[in-house]
């Protein structure tokens, strides 16, 4: 099985950790860089294409700095990040070079993704560059970054990179073999799951935080990667990024590192960008007959199934739709703000007009505009 779906893989997402590109030092691993570069033109060789989601900017900047450990306050961490970011495009573009490729960078912030125009202009410019033989590579704009605007770490930007580039396999590079039964630092007899078919409750509960000072999220934020990549239909590899070779032993089909399966049911792009990238600003209570159409019948919401509102969004914006016990029960963009579903909730959407003065539509969130979590 894993064969068969390696094989049909043309565009890649390559996540690499912290942990990967520093070692056990503070600052890049440049012998490792070139490594990965020699790998990376192998795969490029095989006719795939490669986007690569990289961290380590503010570990290789805190050396410059000096700064022992984690930076202490947000303010160090941004400064080491704006001097780490320069020398690890620095890194790739001379390891990159001398097989020939020519790399990009690219920042983001949750913000650029969650304006679908600026999504789809992001889209277009790593289309064009994979277009032009170029290897984009991603990282957080975190110089920039506070907490509302914030991916929060690399495994989950590595998600949303892998829709909006449409690749077909998410790759995350970190410092152990893959996904174990339990953290492989605290138990020493824990094993090694080459294949997860479902990332269930139990397996998340096998997570566990970072090993190291410099990575972010640990197991638990990778396995909250797979799951988005696998709501979009693409599996996920992790595999260990400090051994030689093993990107492109992965792909001669030996079993190496830990498999997600995608889930059966896959969203669509937009749906898993409503899904994942957007930021719910709000929520509305549904009552249990609402509950019930929406997540057995796949219908809209309308406003007769809503009881409460909270929060304060405009018209457009994501908000959260949850049961009268408080558990979020989907998504969606809501085609009413917060004071004009206060006016017509619990209404007939043959009243809205009539309530309101005007009228967007019958519902307060249209269907296609839904996703049930
Ligand atoms: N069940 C688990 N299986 C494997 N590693 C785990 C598990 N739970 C926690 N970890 C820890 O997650 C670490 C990798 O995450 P992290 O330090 O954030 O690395 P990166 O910089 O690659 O993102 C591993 O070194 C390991 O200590
Ligand atoms: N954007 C940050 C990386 C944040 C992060 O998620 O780190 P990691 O867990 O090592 O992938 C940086 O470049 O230092």
């Amino acid at each position: 099985m894993r064969t068969s779906i390696l094989k049909k893989v043309k565009r890649i997402v390559i996540k690499i950790g912290s942990r990967v590109l520093t070692g056990d030092e503070n600052g890049l691993d440049h012998a490792l860089i070139s490594r990965l570069a020699a790998e990376t033109a192998t795969l490029r060789r095989q006719g795939r294409e490669v986007i690569i989601v990289s961290s380590g900017a503010v570990a290789a900047g805190r050396k410059e700095l000096g700064i022992e450990g984690r930076p202490k306050s947000i303010p160090q961490k941004q400064a080491a990040a704006a001097i780490g970011q320069s020398h690890l495009m620095r890194a790739y573009e001379e390891d990159f070079g001398r097989f020939g490729h020519k790399v990009a960078q690219i920042l983001l912030t949750r913000d650029d993704l969650s304006n679908r125009r600026r999504f789809l202009n992001a889209r277009a410019t790593i289309d064009t560059l994979l277009g032009f033989g170029v290897i984009p590579i991603i990282n957080e704009n975190d110089t920039v970054v506070v907490d509302e605007i914030k991916f929060g770490d690399n495994d989950n930007l590595s998600a949303l990179v892998t829709n909006l580039a449409e690749a077909h396999l998410l790759i995350i590079l970190t410092d152990i073999d893959g996904f174990f039964d339990s953290d492989p630092r605290a138990n020493a007899g824990a094993k090694l799951i080459p294949l997860v078919k479902s990332i269930t409750r139990d397996v998340e509960r096998a997570a566990g935080g970072s090993g190291s000072a410099v990575g972010t999220g640990g197991m638990a934020t990778k396995l909250a990667a797979a799951k988005k990549a696998g709501q979009f239909g693409v599996p996920t590899l992790m595999l260990n990024g400090m051994i030689p070779g093993i990107l492109t032993e992965a792909f001669t089909g030996r079993e190496v590192g830990t498999l997600f399966l995608p889930a059966r049911e896959s969203l669509n792009r937009r749906k898993h960008w409503i899904a994942h990238t957007l930021r719910p600003n709000g929520r509305v209570i549904v009552d249990d007959g609402a509950r019930t159409v929406l997540s057995r019948k796949g219908k809209s919401l309308l406003p007769s199934g809503v009881v409460r509102v909270e929060g304060e969004f405009d018209r457009g914006a994501c908000i959260r739709v949850c049961g009268t016990d408080g558990a979020e029960i989907a998504r969606g963009i809501a085609d009413y703000s917060h004071a004009e579903i206060e006016r017509i909730l619990g209404r007939r959407s043959s009243e809205i007009e009539a309530i309101l003065g005007y009228k967007y539509g019958d519902e307060i969130i249209h269907r296609d505009n839904l996703v049930l979590l």
